[in-house]
């Protein structure tokens, strides 16, 4: 049956042919075949079927004469689509044809196409989600996709819509416009019917052409959109609330426990305000920029029966003059241009219940120390634009750096008010004057910022403690604090070197005479009054009266300046 026309002519065949016997022994397999099963003709020609398709359903249809058509086998990386067909001579079954073809490729499209059109079935109920309505048309006009909201609301069906142009569609539409100009209109009223709706177009571009324009009806009613409104701000007004909340939970970081003092007048200061602390009355802190202030106020916050209540910050001199009103004292609805829904409280009236810090008090304007002064005596605040005024009940804690009895010579700052923050005064010594401290602070901070940045910096070397001793530190502790955080990321463990400081650091010693100075005036002059006056102790004997004689200052002016420097006093 096999003659070689009839070989040469399945060879010839460009889809994969085998033929079997009844006993299931491979005849023969044309060269497409071999080529996509990987095999040569003479590896399989006389082998049983089973040796290159194990499990072949092949003789099934030898024992039944039934064919098996398009079946789908796997066969190595490869899909074959396999028809399975009976050899039948003279009405006798006497093998069987298998003819195949690779379909790899083509059922890797047939996937990506169904994904595809998952995908996009997913971005269609995206996009009907997202926008109430939606339309899209190609550059004549001609609507090519539109959804079902916008068909429902335009009373018409998808069918209807596409192809037609959108002019057709929607009345008043502005999408050719928006083509001519290419440029979008977002947010603009429309008036569809008898309703008012909230259109955006867009037009759509292709390499800087424009092929078509989108439009998006955000809402398709109005009275929808004042209802989000009103949930909008009905939500902002929660938010605002529960900033407030949060601030009150985490409004204080520092209790008396993060003051560090080694210095007898920090002590003392220290002792002072957690004296002062239970008391009602207000507080005053006097102290230069960095010296601790606010950590004071948070500490005696913290221990004072008001300690459940907010700590409330505000930084006078931060708060631009026209602000500060508002800022203080807050406003109701309405009460000047801009003024927010629902009106705000001011500062004084979140600190109810609490503590009140007025941070650099010195700058506060004169018109706003008098409705403070009101505050204080009446125990109640006015909003701006409020009729009626509200009861308060806080402490006030003021600081400054600058001096107020001065301010109040110059008439820049009342005295009522003066008198009326200046209850108990708490003065908090400059670093510079906690010599002997300086080096003890260095390294409590330096333990807080290893700890911080996880670093293992072990101290100073000796020469930057030499640097540390000789500058003034103008800006206290936070100038320290400063310098020892830039030094620690530099030097990551071991000594901070003097290689580690900031320039100014590096650049203020000179040699003179070979004696190491610094371009510091003031801790020079400091240096300097201190060796003299050990000097004048000494001569006289440790006495303080004979010292005062011999250096010709009066005793209680050589009390001060011993304290003044740090220096033994007793
Ligand atoms: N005795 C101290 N112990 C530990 N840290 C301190 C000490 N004094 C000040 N600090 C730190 O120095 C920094 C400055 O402190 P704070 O802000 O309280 O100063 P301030 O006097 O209020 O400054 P300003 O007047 O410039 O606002 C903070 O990081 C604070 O933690």
């Amino acid at each position: 049956m096999l003659t070689p026309q009839f070989l040469r002519f399945l060879d010839s065949l460009q889809i994969g042919m085998m033929i079997i016997d009844r006993e299931g022994m491979i005849l023969h397999v044309n060269q497409v075949g071999c080529q996509l099963l990987g095999l040569r003709l003479s590896e399989v020609r006389q082998h049983h079927v089973s040796r290159i398709t194990p499990g072949a359903d092949i003789m099934q249809v030898v024992r039944d004469g039934k064919a098996s058509l398009r079946v789908e086998i796997r066969f190595g990386d490869k899909t074959l689509l396999v028809d399975r067909i009976p050899y039948v001579e003279e009405g006798e079954i006497i093998g069987a044809i298998s003819v195949f073809q690779d379909i790899t490729s083509y059922e890797a499209a047939t996937r990506k196409i169904s994904e595809q059109e998952r995908e996009l079935h997913q971005f269609r109920e995206l996009v009907e989600q997202l926008y109430d309505g939606i339309v899209m048309c190609d550059r004549n006009g001609i609507v090519t996709m539109i959804n079902q909201a916008y068909c429902d609301f335009l009373e018409t069906t998808m069918e209807e819509a596409i192809g037609k142009p959108i002019t057709e569609v929607i009345e008043n539409t502005r999408m050719p416009q928006v083509m001519e100009t290419g440029k979008a209109e977002l947010g603009h009223l429309m008036r569809v019917g008898n309703r008012d709706i909230i259109v955006s177009r867009m037009p759509m571009r292709e390499d800087d052409k424009i092929i078509g324009a989108m439009g998006k009806v955000i809402f398709n009613d109005l009275r929808e959109l004042r209802s989000m409104v009103d949930r909008y701000n009905i939500m902002e007004r929660k938010l605002d609330y529960y900033r407030q909340e949060l601030k009150r939970v985490v409004g204080t970081r520092y209790s008396f426990d993060s003051i560090f003092a080694d210095h007898h007048l920090l002590k003392e200061t220290i002792h002072l305000a957690k004296k002062v602390a239970s008391s009602r009355s207000s507080i005053l802190i006097l102290g230069e920029s960095g010296t601790g202030k606010e950590l004071f106020a948070q500490a005696i916050h913290g221990v004072s029966a008001r300690a459940e209540g907010p700590f409330v910050r505000v930084n006078c001199a931060a708060i631009p003059k026209d602000l500060m009103e508002a800022e203080l004292f807050g406003y109701e609805e309405g009460a000047f241009t801009g003024a927010r829904k629902g009106g705000k409280p001011g500062k004084v009236e979140l600190a109810h219940g609490g503590t009140l810090f007025l941070d650099e008090i010195g700058d506060m304007p004169l018109d706003m120390q008098v409705k403070l002064l009101r505050v204080l005596q009446e125990k109640e605040v006015e909003r701006i634009g409020a009729t009626r005024p509200t009861q308060v009940d806080l402490r006030v804690i003021a600081a400054t750096h600058r001096p107020l009895e001065k301010l109040m010579e110059e008439g820049r700052f009342r005295e009522d008010l003066y008198y009326r923050l200046n209850v108990f005064t708490i003065s908090i010594p400059p670093l510079r004057v906690q010599t002997g401290s300086i080096i003890a602070m260095a390294q409590h901070l330096i333990q807080k910022l290893n700890r911080e940045l996880y670093t293992s910096v072990t101290g100073l070397s000796p020469r930057v403690e030499d640097v540390f001793l000789s500058h003034s530190w103008p800006g206290n502790v936070r100038e320290l604090h400063n310098v020892l955080e830039r030094a620690i990321q530099l030097a990551d463990h071991g000594l901070l070197e003097t290689e580690h400081l900031p320039a100014y650091l590096q650049e203020r010693k000179v040699v003179v005479n070979g004696e190491s100075l610094t371009l510091d005036l003031e801790a020079e002059l400091a240096k300097t009054e201190k060796k003299v006056l050990a000097m004048a102790l000494e001569k006289a004997e440790g006495n303080k009266v004979k010292a005062a004689s011999l250096l010709g200052i009066h005793r209680a002016s050589l009390y001060r300046k011993l304290e003044k420097l740090g220096m033994d006093v007793t």
